[in-house]
């Protein structure tokens, strides 16, 4: 009757279980272990497991079962480890990018009356469930940071992580001494008229053309974002001041380059630049940025629509 009870058990459980000799042969194979695999206990029983199924991991898996022989303790593995021991396929609509069942693992040893371990029975649950569920809540804690990097409006950088990314770059200065960088500041000209004349959409709009545009002709390594209201910053990594000025000029010149289009209006448009230079020595992100925001307002001061590359004499003027 106890014999019943346990076959009846060891089948009907929604766990995958298999009993293996030293040399890898199968002594038990249950039904869930037939259903997924395709593979009846007639044909698995007496059959050597790397045999029957010779995509398993054989080097790796035999390893954990030989440890369980030898050291007579439990061992696990987890999906996060190994996403799956056996390639059983997976039937739901909703599978997070998942092709077969994902697995947790446990090996436990079975010993004879001398104490000594002489099968190791292997428990394979289902997890994939959980597993879609961790990974929707990873992908949406991913979204959920990315969209606090970004600013409403533009979808670029917003302020919060310039000045983040400006302190990680100036901490990677400090480790390695060739590191060094650019900043370029600028602000739209005349801006307040646009809003006055065309009304705010028209200025949002104008904004998010802004960003896009300069988003066309920069380096996958610059970092560029909305500093202000209609001001904006990038940080050129590994960039000299001669590089950025071209980059300021690349920037000025497709900003004036055409009007900007918002329904039947065209809007003319351009913007004044200050560019400055973060050097080996530099501790304070505020004083680049305020070096570039000096050569920016020289830029205003000398007629807008141009670029200023920061010297120590715009501090007199
Ligand atoms: N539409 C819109 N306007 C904004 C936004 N943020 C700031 N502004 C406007 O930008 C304008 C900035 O005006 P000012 O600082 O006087 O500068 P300006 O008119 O661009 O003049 P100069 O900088 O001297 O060339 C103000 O009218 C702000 O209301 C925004 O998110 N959307």
């Amino acid at each position: 009757m106890q014999q019943k009870l346990c076959d009846f058990i060891v089948n009907e459980v929604n766990v995958g279980i298999f009993s293996l000799d030293k040399s890898h042969r199968i002594l038990l194979w249950n039904r869930f272990m037939v259903q997924h695999s395709g593979i009846r206990a007639e044909q698995a029983i007496g059959a050597n497991l790397f045999e029957l199924f010779p995509e398993l991991p054989q080097k790796w898996l035999s390893k954990k079962i030989e440890s369980v022989f030898v050291l007579k303790n439990f061992a696990f593995t987890s999906w996060e480890q190994r996403p799956y021991l056996f390639k059983f396929s997976y039937h739901r609509p909703i599978t997070g990018g998942m092709d077969f069942m994902q697995q947790n693992t446990t090996f436990m040893p079975v010993r004879n009356e001398s104490g000594e371990v002489d099968a190791v029975i292997v428990n394979l649950f289902d997890v994939t469930d959980n597993a879609i569920a961790q990974n929707l809540l990873q992908n949406a804690m991913g979204k959920l940071e990315e969209f606090s990097n970004r600013d409403g409006l533009t979808g670029i950088y917003n302020r919060r992580y310039l000045d983040m990314r400006f302190t990680q770059e100036l901490e990677r200065m400090s480790r390695y001494q060739a590191a060094f960088f650019t900043v370029i500041l600028f602000d739209l000209d005349r801006f307040k008229l646009v809003n006055d004349r065309y009304g705010h959409i028209a200025g949002d709009e104008v904004l998010r053309v802004v960003a896009s545009r300069v988003l066309t002709i920069l380096r996958d390594t610059d970092i560029f974002g909305r500093y202000g209201g209609e001001e904006f910053l990038l940080l050129l990594p590994q960039t000299d001041l001669a590089g950025a000025e071209i980059a300021a000029e690349r920037i000025r010149e497709i900003l004036c380059s055409s009007p900007v289009q918002v329904g039947e209006t065209k809007i003319q448009i351009s913007a004044s630049l200050g560019v400055s230079a973060c050097h080996s020595g530099c501790s304070n992100p505020q004083q680049v940025i305020e070096e570039a925001d000096l050569a920016l307002y020289a830029s205003k001061q000398n007629g807008r629509n141009r670029t200023t590359v920061f010297s120590a004499d715009l501090r007199e003027s």
